[in-house]
């Protein structure tokens, strides 16, 4: 991620001049930002201007990243700049504008100090299993990643280990370091983490609860997750389905930054998400929101739209529990089958709507972690 490299020199700008930047810059506090769904003067984002060889600079950070809409900021920002400028001493000028992400960390508590440079440990969990947890753990973090965040997976889910599969890592085995750490496993951007790399086909996953937690302990605070001076933006935690003791000790343990749940739109699928949203309520651990999953069918033959599962659960249940629907997915042919050979919809089709849908609820969920982040402080403007 970019940090403040951006900015200009302006030591005798004529008083005019400088009175313009300043209603440019309070101009754009009013811009409304989609990912946290308030504007810039709410949030902590910082906006900068400045004036140099006839040229107008903008540059907003916000604290989650969003660079695929460089281009959707940059229309709206020209939008805002125009009216304001036209007719005044800058009227004339070029405009250019770019955007930056500056992720803030998530206090982490007590952690090994080979883990410090992970800012935001966030679980993906469901109540229930078969809901498509994994599926939307492993593209949420490509979606992250997609955003400009150095992201890494870890595959948590100890009884059936999926995420291999996913990525088209199977034959994958970590490398040892120093006898005590795995390093994780390229793939498609992502460092990733799985039980499944470490396991045989002898070596059945029969695991008992304690047994269980203790290797999922394991597995996350073993991995070199970052190297020395680096630092990873999110880590993605596919938790095992369920709210039972595994899952309670995670969140216990990790410090996570929060929790997205993942559910499908049946009654019995929802009662169990809001199990999870209490789980997570209980141990301090901000629910992010819900993600609904094969909401609705579209017929592959003549093209008809039907909520086979019923419509509306995730939406109701983020309401009454005061949290947010972060987007809904249909049920679609394209994502088992990226899924299943090794190439989730983000990357094998990243410009299709499936890949837009999880680069918003991406965005949501990350945005949601910067306004955790940020409760409290208050809003920097620079002008110059
Ligand atoms: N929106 C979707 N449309 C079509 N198929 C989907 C969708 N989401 C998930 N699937 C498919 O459903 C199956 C189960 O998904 P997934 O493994 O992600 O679920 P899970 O909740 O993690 O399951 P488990 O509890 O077993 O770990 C997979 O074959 C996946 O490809």
């Amino acid at each position: 991620m970019s940090e403040h490299g951006h900015e200009h020199e302006h030591a005798e700008l004529p008083p005019e001049v400088q009175g313009e930047l300043e209603r440019l810059a309070e101009c754009l506090g009013s811009l409304h930002d989609p990912g946290t769904g308030r504007i810039l003067d709410e949030l902590d984002a910082d906006i900068e201007v400045g004036y140099e060889g006839d040229t107008v600079y903008v540059g907003v950070t916000l604290g989650y990243p969003c660079a695929t809409l460089q281009e959707d900021w940059h229309e709206r920002v020209r939008e805002a700049c125009m009216p304001t400028l036209r007719g005044g001493p800058l009227g004339k000028a070029a405009l250019q504008f770019e955007l930056f992400s500056d992720i803030p960390a998530t206090e982490a508590g007590e952690v090994p100090a080979h883990m410090r440079g992970v800012k935001n440990i966030v679980a993906v969990a469901s109540g229930k299993g078969g809901v498509g947890k994994s599926t939307t753990a492993v593209n949420l973090a490509l979606a992250l990643a997609a955003e400009g965040a150095r992201v890494g997976l870890l595959d948590a889910d100890i009884y059936g280990p999926s995420l291999p599969t996913m990525l088209g890592t199977e034959d994958a085995r970590p490398e040892v370091r120093d006898q005590k750490f795995f390093l994780p496993v390229e793939a498609h951007g992502l460092k990733t983490m799985s039980i499944g790399y470490l396991m045989t086909e002898e070596t059945p996953a029969v695991w008992r609860g304690p047994m269980a937690s203790g290797a999922l302990n394991q597995i996350l605070t073993q991995t070199l997750w970052c190297g020395e001076g680096e630092e990873l933006d999110y880590l993605v935690v596919d938790m095992p389905p369920g709210t039972g003791d595994i899952q309670l000790t995670l969140a216990q343990k990790a410090t996570l930054a929060g929790a997205v749940i993942v559910t499908t739109p049946q009654d019995l699928a929802l009662k169990d998400a809001i199990k999870g949203v209490e789980m997570f309520r209980k141990v301090d651990v901000p629910v992010l929101g819900i993600v609904e999953n094969m909401s609705l069918h579209t017929c592959s033959n003549c093209g008809h739209t039907e909520p086979v599962f019923g419509s509306g659960g995730g939406e109701r249940i983020a309401a009454s529990y005061d949290t947010g629907l972060l987007g809904q997915l249909p049920l679609a042919m394209s994502i088992r089958e990226g899924t299943d050979r090794g190439l989730p919809s983000v990357v094998s089709d990243p410009d299709g709507e499936v890949a837009q849908h999880y680069r918003e609820i991406a965005r949501r969920a990350s945005a949601e972690i910067w306004l955790h982040a940020e409760e409290g402080s208050t809003p920097e403007i620079e002008i110059g």
